[in-house]
This record gives structure tokens, sequence and C-alpha cells, in this order.
């Protein structure tokens, strides 16, 4: 039986100050009403842009014991499945067995992955991570948030252009996966960030203006609304991504604003630029859309 109000288990990583995995995601979720049953797969004192980190990784074994209290409670039914930071191939592996189990529970149980191995050409998880990914996890996946690098990597094609983001696309489509968002591409040039989504039959794109910074846990927060707009709008791939970039633009300008206060000039660091979503709880559950998508005709 399927609980009817969303519901959703979301493993990722804790920070004990600032905003990535399941920071980044529990209070949006929360905010647009829905359920969260969070597992942390790592506690850490910040996020790894940060000069100094420490804390520590879930075991697998802590992982199991976990899942096993929810369902000897019973209480394992969720209408969604959301994951993102994991740090070793082995706990990738629990977590395609957990999707496994959870589907038991619930056949149409959705699952968003959000393949969390690096950004502009550099990996911030180990190497052994992505075979892991590619053949294990991602065929498992309805819903699929790389950015750009985790596309490549996981289709071994680079993106050029639009005809090459297709190709991955489509690449990724292959794997068996329904819904596949690229979050982020520098196909826009120095400008513009392209977002791309398609569920095999439509694709739009979305352009964002180009805040002159990185940030972190913008991603993370990019699946947990996709995962929220694309649940309340029926499945409607165009709004969903009007919604989620619209509450993202908003959400880094603040962000940045907000900072360039504080440092006028250089570079922000990481503690600067924490995503400021407690302050913007309105916009998160109710986003004016601000940035139109535009259909990609094949
Ligand atoms: N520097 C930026 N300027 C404008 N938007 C940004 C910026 N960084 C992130 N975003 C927003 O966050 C979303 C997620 O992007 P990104 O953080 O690059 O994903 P990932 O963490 O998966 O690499 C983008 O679609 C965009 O809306
Ligand atoms: C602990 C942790 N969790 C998650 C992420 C992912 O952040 P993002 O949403 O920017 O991809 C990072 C980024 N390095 C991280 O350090």
């Amino acid at each position: 039986m399927c609980t009817c109000n969303p519901r959703i288990l979301s493993i990722q990583s804790h920070v004990v100050h600032g905003y990535v995995g399941n920071k980044s995601a529990t209070f949006p979720l929360q905010v647009l009403g829905f359920e969260v049953d969070s597992i942390n797969t790592v506690q850490f004192s910040t996020h790894t842009a940060y000069k100094h980190i420490k804390g520590n990784v879930l075991k697998n074994e802590e992982l199991d014991e976990l899942i096993e209290g929810l369902t000897l409670n019973d209480v394992d039914h969720y209408t969604h499945f959301l994951t993102g930071y994991s740090r070793s191939p082995d706990s990738l592996m629990k977590i395609a067995e957990i999707i496994q189990k959870l589907r038991s529970k619930n056949p149409n149980l959705i699952y968003v992955c959000d393949p969390v191995m690096g950004d502009n050409g550099k990996m911030y998880v180990p190497d052994e991570i992505m075979p892991v990914y590619r053949d294990q996890v991602v065929p498992l996946a309805d819903v699929l948030t790389p950015n750009q690098f985790e596309a490549e990597i996981l289709t071994g094609l680079k993106m050029n252009n639009f005809e090459d983001a297709l190709k991955i696309i489509d690449a990724l489509h292959d794997k068996g996966v329904k819904t596949v968002v690229i979050s982020s591409t520098d196909l826009g040039g120095d400008k513009l960030m392209v977002g791309i989504a398609s569920n095999g039959g439509s694709c739009y794109k979305i352009q964002v203006p180009l805040v002159d910074t990185n940030f972190t846990g913008t991603g993370d927060l990019f699946a947990a609304l996709f995962l929220a707009w694309f649940h309340k709008t029926g499945s409607d791939l165009k709004l969903t991504m009007e919604k989620t970039m619209s509450t993202l633009q908003h959400i880094v300008q603040d962000t940045y604003v907000k900072a360039r206060v504080v440092q006028p000039e250089g570079k922000i660091p990481p503690k600067m630029k924490e995503l400021r979503l407690i302050q913007n709880k309105g916009v998160i559950e109710d986003p004016q859309i601000t940035i139109m998508a535009e259909e990609i005709k094949k």
C-alpha cells in the first residue's frame, strides 16, 4: 500500500554548518508540503570547498541498520526516493539495493538520482564511483539530474554544442532513464548558464544569467525543487523547469548580492555564499516565473 501524501526518502550528505545535501534539500521540500525522511551519507563540519573538512562517513552496516529499522516498523512506504552525494562505491551499490526494496513496497516509487561526482572537469568523489553510477544506479532512475561534467563522464561523450547535448541525453534515455535533466551547461558562453530537460518526447532549454561566482549546494537544491515541482505540476516538464530555475535564480542572486555587500571585490569565500534558503522561504513556496523554457526541436 502506498501513502497518498508525498513522502520522500532522501539519502544525501549532512553538514553542520551551511547548505548542501540534505541541508539544502529538506527545508525547501518541507516548505513545499513534502514529508522528508533523511539519511545522512556523511556528517561533515562544512562542505568540501572549505579549507578544513572534519567529520565522518556513514558505514554500510549503519545504512543497513537504519533501513532495517524503517522496515521493521513498517514505515518504509515512500512515493519518492532522492539520492545525492555518496562517497563510496559500496554505499552506492547499497543504494541500488534500497531502490529495489522500496519499489517492492511501492511499484510506483519515483527515483530521482543526482549523480553527484564533480563539476568543471574535476571529480570531488573517488573515481571508482563513476562506473557504479553508470552501470548499476542510473538504469534504475526515473529522473536523472547530472550537470554537464557528470553527463559527459556517464556517457563518455563530449558536449560542445546543443547537438552533442541531445546525443548525450539520448544515450542516458537509452540506459532506461525516463526524464533527463542537465542542471547546468556552459553552452551559453560566459554570460549564460543553460539547463536542458528531456522526457524522451519533448526537450526544453532554459537560459539564466550567470552569476560571477561558484555556488555549492545549488545542484542539490535543483534536484529537490525539480522533484517537488514535477510532482506538483503532474509531470509538466516545461513548467517544472521554469519553477525550479526561477527559484534558484532568485536565491543565487540574493545570496550573491548580500555577499558583495560584505565583500565588494575579489573572490568570495565559501562561508559568505552559503545559500540564503530561510530568508527566501516565500520564494520557495510560490516562485514567480521569471525565466521561460524554450522547446528544442529535434
Ligand atoms: N553561478 C551561477 N549563476 C547562475 N545560476 C547558478 C550558478 N550556479 C548555480 N546556479 C543555479 O543552480 C543550478 C544548479 O547548477 P549547478 O550548481 O552547477 O549544479 P551542480 O551542483 O549539479 O553542478 C543551475 O541550473 C542554476 O539555476
Ligand atoms: C558534502 C557535500 N555534499 C554535497 C555536495 C554537492 O554540492 P552541489 O549541490 O553544489 O553539487 C558537495 C560539493 N562538493 C559537498 O561537499
